[in-house]
């Protein structure tokens, strides 16, 4: 079965600045993935190419076997780093536009999302703290049923109780015959729920390794080894 995204050599560059070079790797489904790395390493671009938002100039990603395209949107659940939501939306309006955009929507399980989130329908999304409204996004983006979610920063910003809170409902509402790949450089407390964690640094692939192989084979916690390849 083909992997839910395949990177082949990707490379990006803005101008003359390299932002990725050489990208390569799997990632299959019944994983949740962390993409690490320090501010300005290339995490957000990866997620953009996968999602289709920016194109690689070299090399191609494919989701489920496809190359990214109209096709492998469908399939994608992207909760980008800025919010897509309008200003003037209340948070069921919000949920309504979503369920008519895309065909995949789940309201049953936006529903008790919304509930388990502790986040009220008639509340404007203006009036949301940044807490709030990042329980409100990965709502939206978990509630569709795609075969591969991006969350880019899911818990950037976010108070430890808030950032419990998000990732609980990560690992409740999961997916598991999909891939979900989580960026962060906020590794404290969220390697609990990676299977996997992917090191980019300065644009390059630093490692790629399943969880508790790491541990065994580098006798270390994510945290103290992303501390190790990130020292300056
Ligand atoms: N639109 C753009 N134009 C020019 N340079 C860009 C653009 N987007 C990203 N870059 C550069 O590409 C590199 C990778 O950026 P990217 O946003 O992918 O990193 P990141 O790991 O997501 O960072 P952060 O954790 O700060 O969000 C950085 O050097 C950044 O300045």
């Amino acid at each position: 079965m083909d992997p839910v995204l395949e990177m082949q050599a990707v490379g990006k560059r803005y101008g003359s600045k390299s932002a990725l070079e050489n990208i390569s790797f799997k990632a299959e489904a019944g994983r949740i993935i962390g993409l690490l790395g320090s501010n300005g390493s290339g995490k957000t671009t990866i997620m953009n190419i996968a999602s289709g938002i920016v194109s690689p100039n070299s090399g191609q990603a494919r989701i489920c076997g496809e190359p990214v395209g109209v096709q492998s949107k469908a399939m994608t659940s992207f909760m980008p780093d800025k919010p897509l939501t309008e200003s003037w939306m209340r948070i069921r309006d919000a949920i309504a536009f979503y369920h008519d955009f895309y065909a995949d929507f789940d309201m049953v399980k936006a529903q008790d999302m919304i509930a388990f989130m502790g986040l009220q329908g008639r509340d404007k999304i203006t009036s949301l703290s940044k807490g709030m409204n990042e329980r409100l996004q990965l709502t939206l983006a978990l509630s569709r049923n795609a075969k591969l979610y991006l969350l880019d920063e899911p818990i950037g910003g976010v108070d430890p109780v808030a950032r419990e809170k998000i990732l609980d409902a990560i690992l409740q509402y999961y997916n598991e015959n999909s891939c979900l790949i989580i960026s962060t450089h906020l590794v404290t407390d969220i390697e609990r729920i990676f299977d996997e964690v992917i090191f980019v640094k300065n644009g390059q692939l630093a490692l790629h390794e399943e969880v508790d192989q790491l541990r065994m084979t580098h006798g270390k916690s994510v945290v103290d080894l992303f501390k190790e390849v990130y020292a300056q």
